[in-house]
C-alpha cells in the first residue's frame, strides 16, 4: 500500500510508529540510519541500533556505547529546538552524583551529552539509560506487564519530590513519561535486537518536490522497537523482579528561579487548572505554572497508572468542557471561573456544583478502583483528593504527600515486572491487527467510554 502526503511518497501501511518525514528539513530532525556512528571520539562513540520512539521535538534511538560497553538511549533533538531547550540544564541538575545515600532517585539519569551537526543543523544529543514505558502498550507476545502497586505510586511521588528538591518543575507528567529501569538491556548485542523484529520496520522515504535536499532526509524511516516485548521474550528472568520507576522526558521542564516558565506542554487532560483555564478558555498561551502544577498532573495520571483508564471521559473531545469536570471533582469554583461555568451548559447532565455531585463522583471512583483490584481504594481516593485541588497554593508538596496515610500500610503486594493484573490479562489465543489493538486497549475503553460512568 502506498500513499502521498504533500508531495512525499510513503510506502507501507499507516502507522503511529513513524515520525512525519516532512520533519526532515533544515531546522528539523536529524537524519539517522541504522549503523550510523555519532558522538565524540574517532571512531565515534555511539552506534545506532534501532529507534525507540519519537516525540514532537526529537527522535530517540537505542545505541551501543563503545566506551562503556553498554546500550543507551540517544535523544536527538530537532535543530530548531536545540538552542532554546532547557532539557540538558535540567538533566544535569537531576544527576544523582552522590547516589543520594544509596537511594534511587526514580528519575532518568543523564549519562552524556554532545552536539551533532547534520545537514539540517546542530542537534543536541542527550544520552540516558533506556527505559520501558510503565504503561507500554501491552504486547500479547510478552509477559512484560508491570504490576502497578502502591509502591510504584510511591516511587513516582518520591521521584517528583527529588525533581522538586532540585528546583525543577517537570511540566509534562502524563502516563507516557513514566518508565521502568531495565538494566537487562546491556546483555544484548546489536544483532539480537534485529532478530527480534518480526516485520520489516524500514519504510522508504521518497520526496517528490525537486527542491528537497537529499541530505536532509534519511533513506528510510525506522519502526519502533518494543523493548518491553523484547525483554519479556529474551530476558525472561526479568519477570518477577522488583520494579524501579524512572520519570523521563524533561523537554517541557524548567528551573523555577523566578524567570517566566516555558509554554506548558502537558496534554489538556493532565494540565493543572492554572494552566488549562487560561490556555483553553482565555486563549492565553503563556500561563504561569510551577512545581504545584506537577502535583495536579500526577494526581490525574494515578488514575491511568492503576489501570483504571483516563480520569476524565475519553470521549470528551472538547477541552473547554474540562473546567466543569474539575469543578465537579473538587467541589468548588474559583471566582475567575464563575462566569464561564455559569454561561456554559454543564456536560455532566446537571450542575457541576450540585450539592452531592463531588461525593458521588469519588464514591464512584472508590468502587471503580476496588473493581480494578487496586490496593486500598479508599486510601487512594483520599490521596488523589489531596492532590486534585483547584488552588495551587493549597496543594501539598510531593514531600508532604509521602506522609499520606495511603503509604503507611500495605497488604504486601510487590511491585514487580511481569505480574499481570487480572483485568489486563489478554486472551490466550494471540489476536492480530485491529483485533489485537482493540483487545489490548479494551480495559480502558470499557471503563471510560461514556460520561455516564463518571458519576
Ligand atoms: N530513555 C528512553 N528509553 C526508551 N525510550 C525512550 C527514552 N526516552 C524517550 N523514549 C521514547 O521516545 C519517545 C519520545 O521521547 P520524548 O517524549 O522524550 O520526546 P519529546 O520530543 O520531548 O516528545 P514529547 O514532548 O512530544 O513527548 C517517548 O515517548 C518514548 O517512547
Amino acid at each position: 500500500m502506498s500513499d502521498t502526503d504533500d508531495g512525499w511518497l510513503f510506502v507501507g501501511p499507516e502507522s503511529d510508529d513513524y515520525e512525519c518525514s516532512q520533519s526532515y528539513a533544515p531546522g528539523g530532525l536529524c537524519p539517522v540510519k541504522l549503523g550510523d556512528l555519532i558522538g565524540p571520539g574517532t571512531p565515534s562513540r555511539y552506534r545506532i541500533i534501532f529507534k525507540l520512539g519519537f516525540g514532537s521535538f526529537s527522535t530517540v534511538w537505542l545505541a551501543h556505547d563503545s566506551v562503556e560497553s553498554r546500550n543507551v538511549a540517544l535523544k536527538i533533538v530537532q535543530a530548531k529546538s536545540t538552542a532554546r531547550s532547557q532539557e540538558l540544564d535540567v538533566l544535569e541538575r537531576l544527576r544523582a552524583l552522590d547516589s543520594t545515600a544509596g537511594q534511587e532517585p526514580y528519575v532518568i539519569q543523564l549519562l552524556d551529552s554532545f552536539e551533532h551537526t547534520s545537514p539540517n543543523g546542530i542537534h543536541q544529543v542527550l544520552v540516558t539509560e533506556p527505559v520501558v514505558p510503565l504503561l507500554a502498550p501491552y504486547s500479547p507476545y510478552s509477559e512484560f506487564q508491570p504490576r502497578v502497586t502502591k509502591d510504584v505510586l510511591r516511587q513516582t511521588i518520591e521521584g517528583l519530590a527529588y525533581i522538586h528538591s532540585r528546583g525543577v518543575a517537570h511540566g509534562d507528567l502524563y502516563p507516557a513519561n513514566f518508565g521502568i529501569a531495565v538494566p537487562e538491556i546491556h546483555r544484548f548485542e546489536e544483532l539480537e535486537f534485529w532478530h527480534q523484529a518480526t516485520y520489516p520496520p524500514l519504510r522508504p522515504v521518497i520526496p517528490f518536490p525537486p527542491h528537497c535536499d537529499p541530505h536532509s532526509y534519511p533513506p528510510y524511516l525506522c519502526g519502533k522497537l518494543d523493548l518491553g516485548e523484547f525483554l519479556g521474550l529474551r530476558a525472561p528472568d526479568i519477570i518477577g523482579r522488583p520494579l524501579s520507576v524512572r520519570i523521563f522526558d524533561f523537554g517541557g521542564a524548567y528551573v523555577v528561579d523566578g524567570s517566566a516558565p516555558p509554554r506548558p506542554v502537558a496534554p489538556p487532560f493532565y494540565a493543572a487548572p492554572e494552566v488549562l483555564f487560561p490556555q483553553v478558555i482565555l486563549n492565553k498561551e503563556d500561563p504561569l505554572w510551577d512545581q504545584r502544577s506537577d502535583i495536579w498532573s500526577l494526581g490525574v495520571a494515578f488514575h491511568d497508572l492503576v489501570g483504571a483508564g483516563g480520569h476524565f471521559p475519553e470521549l470528551l473531545f472538547d477541552d473547554t468542557l474540562l473546567p466543569h469536570y474539575m469543578v465537579c471533582i473538587c467541589g468548588e469554583v474559583p471566582d475567575a471561573w464563575r462566569d464561564h461555568i455559569d454561561s456554559q451548559p454543564s456536560p455532566l447532565g446537571r450542575s457541576c456544583l450540585a450539592p452531592d455531585i463531588t461525593e458521588k463522583f469519588w464514591d464512584g471512583r472508590k468502587k471503580l478502583f476496588a473493581q480494578r483490584g487496586v490496593e486500598d481504594a479508599s486510601g487512594l481516593v483520599g490521596l488523589m483528593r489531596r492532590m486534585l485541588v483547584l488552588d495551587p497554593a493549597k496543594r501539598p508538596s510531593a514531600q508532604e504527600l509521602l506522609d499520606d496515610p495511603y503509604f503507611s500500610c500495605s497488604n504486601g503486594t510487590r511491585n514487580v515486572v511481569g505480574n499481570i493484573h487480572p483485568l489486563m490479562r489478554l486472551p490466550t489465543s494471540i489476536p492480530h491487527g485491529e483485533e489485537a489493538d482493540f483487545q489490548t486497549n479494551s480495559a480502558n475503553l470499557l471503563t471510560f467510554g461514556s460520561t455516564s460512568r463518571l458519576l
